[in-house]
């Protein structure tokens, strides 16, 4: 079901709770700060009368100047602290969506998160999100004085005479007629902006996350003009929009300053027919020129509003990623069997997108399955099933007779261990992203992991070791090196399902015996399902479970299926020749991952 979209403002303050106080102190200040602004007027004011009626002395001209420094200390000071302390909620707000965030990710089907690009995620979480801070921090202190001191000016000038309160609003009453053209097309105009922004984000971000592909396949050239294109087309854009509301927008900045243009005839008039004093003049026309400054200030809130709204959309969208249900029970696992009953599914949760049609498979523990079968049939899918990247869409997965959906997301991660063939390293020490399979590990118990696992004699092979940086050693480490240190991890975690999804994808005729000897470690007495393309690994597996096309096309062991599969049959003899072919006189290994 669609989820009701909340309005941006209120997604925004749904952040503020921590600093409610702060946010509420700071636009009390802010109003303090306006009230405070106004002493100086009203000094000038009361001075100007002691001209007028000849009563100046020293000593009342300089009491009323000090209340004028007075009040403009009081403006300055609590102007500062409304900026605080709107600084520290701005900071608190962002700091509270950028956790929910976080957490939204954790909660998410992985999936979900992984479908996303890098740069995308990034680009939210850092840019976006901080886009919301200038405006947020400045909006309380100036948003507030720039609204209300025009107001209290108005009050003030009503209250002089209720007529020259009146012709202070000619100038900004006409300025609203340009304003409103301006503001027509705005909405629009400021979406095509932002989709043209974020298309030139996205050739950035695809430019620079496809660097290594471009060059390898000397594509710099083109890449680059894309790239030269995209910002082109940006400033092209912004230009053209600038160029399409410069006038009006000149215009209506000529005339909001023009308050004098009512106020001094109507001001004189007033004063020469006696209806209102010659200081009061003198205060009308001074009240009128600072009406100006935080009006005009004031109009620039409308395109900061603009960039929150959409910085909050953007934000929105990681925030209301769907949550994998966690039903937070742990259950007791009597056994490790895997069975599939009657699995369907989709990534867009559709029927007419399905990749895995009504597929039952069983995998008893301590058992060695193989997924084999044409690109896209949907073994990768199988695997990450039954980890629960995602929820079926049909049927069920039970392990040990209960439904995943039935065991904590905790619990289901303790019993599974996912080789991939893209094994992250954290940056940390490598000793500590092998202890990530089991934090509570010792360091001896890491070493034989890592020694399990084939990994030590090129570690220890490094210049510090264990203690290795990872980001360092990373540069340094072979694509089957790395893969090994994510197998010491899973040796480490020692789960009793272990799922391995293309883990021989590295192996090269120097790192095949290696890996498979550490895959041996790792896998022992578990229930292990393996996807493998090289089917010379999986020939010894009890089961080898063809899939095509999101079905079950067979399953049986290695012999069985040369004699009666003839998906498989000439899978194999393609492999086999291609393995013939590639490594010649290299003697093959017989494998028992
Ligand atoms: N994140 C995803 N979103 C949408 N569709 C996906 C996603 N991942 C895979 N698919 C689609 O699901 C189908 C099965 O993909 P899957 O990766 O499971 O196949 P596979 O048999 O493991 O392929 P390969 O051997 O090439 O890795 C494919 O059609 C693929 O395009």
């Amino acid at each position: 079901m669609k989820q009701q979209k909340e309005h941006w403002v209120k997604t925004l303050f749904s952040f503020a709770g921590p600093c409610k106080g702060k946010m509420t102190l700071s636009v009390l200040c802010a109003i303090l700060s306006v009230v405070g602004g106004f002493v100086p007027f009203w000094a000038v004011y009361e001075i100007l009368l002691l001209f007028i009626n000849r009563t100046a002395t020293l000593n009342n001209i300089m009491l009323w100047c000090l209340v004028g420094v007075g009040g403009y200390l009081i403006r300055v000071i609590c102007f500062g602290i409304s900026t605080i302390l709107a600084h520290i909620s701005a900071y608190t707000i962002l700091e509270g969506i950028r956790l929910k965030i976080a957490n939204r990710l954790m909660r998410a089907p992985l999936g979900e998160v992984m479908g996303r690009r890098i740069g995308y995620l990034k680009n939210i979480i850092m840019d976006k999100v901080e886009d919301l801070e200038p405006p947020l921090a400045h909006m309380i202190p100036e948003l507030t004085s720039n609204l209300l001191l025009p107001i209290a000016i108005f009050i003030w000038m009503l209250a002089i005479d209720w007529r020259l309160g009146l012709a202070v609003l000619i100038a900004p009453v006409l300025a609203m007629i340009p304003m409103f053209f301006l503001m027509r097309n705005y909405n629009s105009q400021y979406a095509a902006y932002m989709e043209a922004n974020n298309h030139v984000n996205n050739v950035i971000i695809e430019y620079v996350e496809g660097i290594e592909v471009v060059k390898a396949f000397n594509q710099s050239t083109s890449s680059y003009e894309k790239f030269v294109g995209a910002v082109k087309s940006f400033k092209d854009f912004t230009l053209a929009w600038f160029k399409s509301t410069w006038k009006t927008m000149n215009l209506m900045m000529a005339i909001m300053p023009t308050t004098l243009l009512g106020v001094l005839p109507i001001g004189l008039l007033l004063a020469q027919s006696g209806s209102i004093t010659p200081a009061e003049l003198a205060m009308g026309i001074i009240l009128s020129l600072s009406i100006v400054g935080p009006l005009m200030k004031a109009t620039t809130f409308i395109n900061e509003a603009k960039s929150m709204e959409y910085a909050v959309e953007a934000a929105n969208e990681l925030l209301n990623l769907p949550v994998l249900p966690d039903s937070g029970k742990i259950v007791p696992i009597r056994h490790t069997d895997i069975v599939l009953q009657n699995v369907s599914f989709s990534y867009d949760g559709t029927g007419q997108n399905e990749v895995l049609h009504d597929i039952s498979l069983k995998m008893p523990q301590g058992s060695f399955t193989a997924l084999v079968g044409p690109s896209g049939g949907g073994k990768s899918t199988v695997a990450r099933l039954i980890a629960r990247f995602w929820d079926v869409t049909g049927g069920s997965i039970s392990i040990g007779g209960t439904n995943i959906k039935e065991l904590s997301i905790r619990q289901l991660s303790e019993l599974v261990s996912f080789v991939t063939q893209d094994n992250f390293l954290f940056n940390c020490s490598l000793k500590e992203n092998i202890r990530l399979g089991n934090p509570n590990a010792t360091d001896e118990e890491v070493y034989a992991a890592a020694k399990a696992a084939c990994c030590d004699d090129f570690i220890v092979r490094l210049e510090k070791g264990y203690d290795t940086p990872a980001g360092d050693a990373g540069k340094r480490l072979s694509g089957g090196e790395k893969q090994r240190i994510a197998i010491a991890r899973a040796i480490l975690k020692n789960a009793p399902i272990v799922i391995l999804d293309e883990a021989t994808a590295f192996t090269d005729p120097q790192n095949e015996d290696k890996i498979q000897k550490s895959i041996m470690a790792l896998s022992k007495g578990k229930t292990l399902l393996v996807i493998a393309h090289r089917l010379s690994t999986i020939q010894n597996a009890d089961q080898i479970v063809v899939l095509k096309k999101g079905q079950i096309v067979d399953c049986g062991k290695q012999e069985e299926l040369l004699e009666r599969c003839p998906l498989y049959t000439d899978m194999w003899q393609a492999h086999i020749g291609a393995k013939n072919w590639s490594v010649g006189e290299k003697k093959e290994v017989g494998v028992n991952v």
